[in-house]
């Protein structure tokens, strides 16, 4: 099994956005430790399809990001489910999970599926909206959801959502010091390899997404600032 525990950066494509063949290779080529395929709206299995076999040319490890049952597909190397412990919904929380269940229960291979405790501390992000997830927390507050996430349900991911926007670098400091078996990611508003690498300083695995597409060249840079 691919071991994101040994990961430090990771690339999120959105199938609902364009990327030449050109840029794409040079993602997948990068060093980067994984790609993963995800994103909030605009989602179809068509474009997932398109974009997966796009990637699968290359070696990177290749991770679905499930959004929307519609969209899950054979053929991830992983596949990673979100669920948003901060949701005010429990549809996002464990509802569309156990609608899934039904449908693949029999079929799923549990080996390649990784929960993800997500909290979403951006309120204005798509994401956040979507899920009516509650961004008015304390660092108190998110080091507790991380102290749930590790102990209370085992989860082996929780990832601090900050999708758009540069986060709380003393915030993620303080959240990694409560983990210690489950992984941290960090995802929102890295646009330099700078930040970055400042938030690799915390994080177990930070995430870049849209400078992707805003500032390749940056994005770029930021596979060897993290190492
Ligand atoms: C047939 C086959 C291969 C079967 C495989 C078995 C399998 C893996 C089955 C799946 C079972 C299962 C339990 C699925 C989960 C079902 C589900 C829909 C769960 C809900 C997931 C969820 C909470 C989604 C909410 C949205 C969310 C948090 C998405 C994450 C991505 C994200 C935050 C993106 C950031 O936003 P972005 O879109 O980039 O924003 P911008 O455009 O502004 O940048
Ligand atoms: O798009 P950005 O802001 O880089 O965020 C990355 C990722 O956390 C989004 O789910
Ligand atoms: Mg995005």
């Amino acid at each position: 099994m691919y071991d994101f525990r040994e990961w430090c950066h990771v690339f999120k494509l959105d199938p609902n956005k364009e990327i030449s063949d050109e840029k794409l290779e040079k993602i997948c080529e990068s060093g980067t430790d994984a790609v993963i395929v995800g994103g909030t709206d605009g989602v179809t299995l068509e474009k997932v399809l398109d974009l997966m076999a796009r990637i699968r040319r290359f070696t990177v490890p290749c991770v679905l990001e499930i959004s929307s049952i519609e969209t899950v597909t054979p053929g991830f190397d992983l596949y990673f489910i979100p669920t948003i412990i901060n949701s005010n919904d429990p549809k996002w929380i464990t509802g569309l999970h156990r609608q899934a269940v039904k449908e693949f229960g029999d079929i799923m291979d549990w080996e390649e599926i990784v929960m993800e405790g997500y909290c979403i501390l951006n309120k204005d992000c798509k994401a956040a909206k979507l899920t009516s997830a509650d961004s008015e927390l304390t660092t108190e507050d998110v080091k507790a959801y991380a102290m749930m996430a590790e102990k209370m349900f085992q989860l082996p991911i929780f990832y601090l959502e900050y999708s758009g926007q540069y986060g709380n670098v003393n915030l993620v400091a303080d959240v990694k010091k409560v983990l210690n078996n489950t992984t941290l990611f960090y995802g929102g508003g890295i646009t330099t390899p700078e930040k970055a690498a400042e938030m690799a300083n915390h994080a177990d695995v930070v995430v870049v997404g849209n400078a992707i597409y805003e500032d390749f060249d940056n994005a770029l840079a930021t596979v060897k600032s993290v190492r």
